[in-house]
């Protein structure tokens, strides 16, 4: 048998399955990589919004990244919502254990309905414990600023604000143009690898099914890692999923709905758009 790509993702759940480790393992799926989890957190959750939040003991999340540590051994890994402190400090942990270097950080602070995904004092912990241990970090324009303590403005406000975190440790900043007010045309992703700027530009997809689009872009960028990929080929690659994910919404559920996993592939294997 050929060799078997395989990346794990350390997230919360997300009941709805749109973000969280559903939107994570459903997109390593797609993207022909055998998935595993550490569970962080239980959401209660729906396109309506965030109605509960129960985290996982941080020995629990520790314990579930050694068990797949020891025996599959991931070519990539991932994490997501990681709610606090106590957390992180074990992820950190584990990470340079096992010695793990393909490893995205997609710092989730807030769910797009407002509900606190990682406590105000656990912000500090994932600059110093886990931005070091990265490849690669992708925070949407407000993480960046809380990452930075800066205000953003403009095209050079991404720029600064990469350097800014490429200096805390992390090789590759990618700092979404998800939530970028000035551009109804155009998202762009900003790439710094500490020398030089790639910009990914994507069409703006008018669209409510925007839940879980940070999830996803960063979980395929997990994916192309684990397959092989160079990190501007995964970024590269991640943009195109995205945009096909938001543009064949599936329009599901009563609020922001999810956007649709299947769309890349099959787009790619038989032409049909959903
Ligand atoms: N309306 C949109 N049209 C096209 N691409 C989008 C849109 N919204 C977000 N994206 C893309 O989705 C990915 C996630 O971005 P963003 O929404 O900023 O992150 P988050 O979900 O973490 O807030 C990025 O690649 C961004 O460019
Ligand atoms: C469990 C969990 N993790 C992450 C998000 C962020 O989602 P988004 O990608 O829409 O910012 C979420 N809503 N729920």
């Amino acid at each position: 048998m050929s060799s078997v790509y395989k990346a794990l993702t350390i997230a919360g759940s997300d009941s709805g399955g749109g973000a969280g480790i559903q939107a994570d393992l459903k997109t390593f799926q797609e993207l022909g990589v055998y998935g595993m989890s550490a569970l962080t957190a239980v959401t209660v959750q729906n396109t309506l919004g965030v109605q509960g939040v129960h985290p996982i003991p941080p020995e629990t999340v520790a314990a579930q990244i050694a068990s797949v540590g020891e025996d599959l051994k991931p070519d990539a890994l991932k994490t997501g919502m990681l709610f606090s402190a106590e957390i992180i400090e074990q992820v950190a942990g584990q990470v340079s254990r096992f010695g793990w270097n393909k490893l995205v950080v997609d710092p989730v602070m807030i769910a797009k309905g407002g509900a606190e995904l990682l406590l105000e004092e656990a912000v500090q912990a994932l600059r110093s414990r886990l931005l070091p241990l990265a490849l690669v970090v992708t925070p949407n324009l407000p993480e960046a600023e809380r990452l930075t303590g800066m205000t953003i403005a403009g095209a050079e406000g991404k720029r600064e604000a990469a350097k800014r975190l490429h200096a805390l440790g992390t090789a590759y900043v990618v700092i979404k143009g998800g939530h970028e007010e000035g551009d109804p045309e155009r998202s762009v992703d900003l790439l710094y690898d500490g020398s030089g700027f790639t910009e990914f530009a994507g069409t703006r997809v008018s669209t409510p099914h925007t839940h879980g689009t940070g999830c996803t872009f960063s979980a395929a960028i997990t994916a192309g890692l684990a397959t092989g990929l160079e990190v501007t080929e995964a970024v590269g690659q991640a943009r195109a999923f995205i945009q096909a994910a938001l543009e064949d919404s599936l329009g599901i559920g009563n609020g922001h709905g999810p956007t649709n996993h299947w769309a890349y592939r099959r787009r790619q294997t038989d032409g049909v758009e959903l």
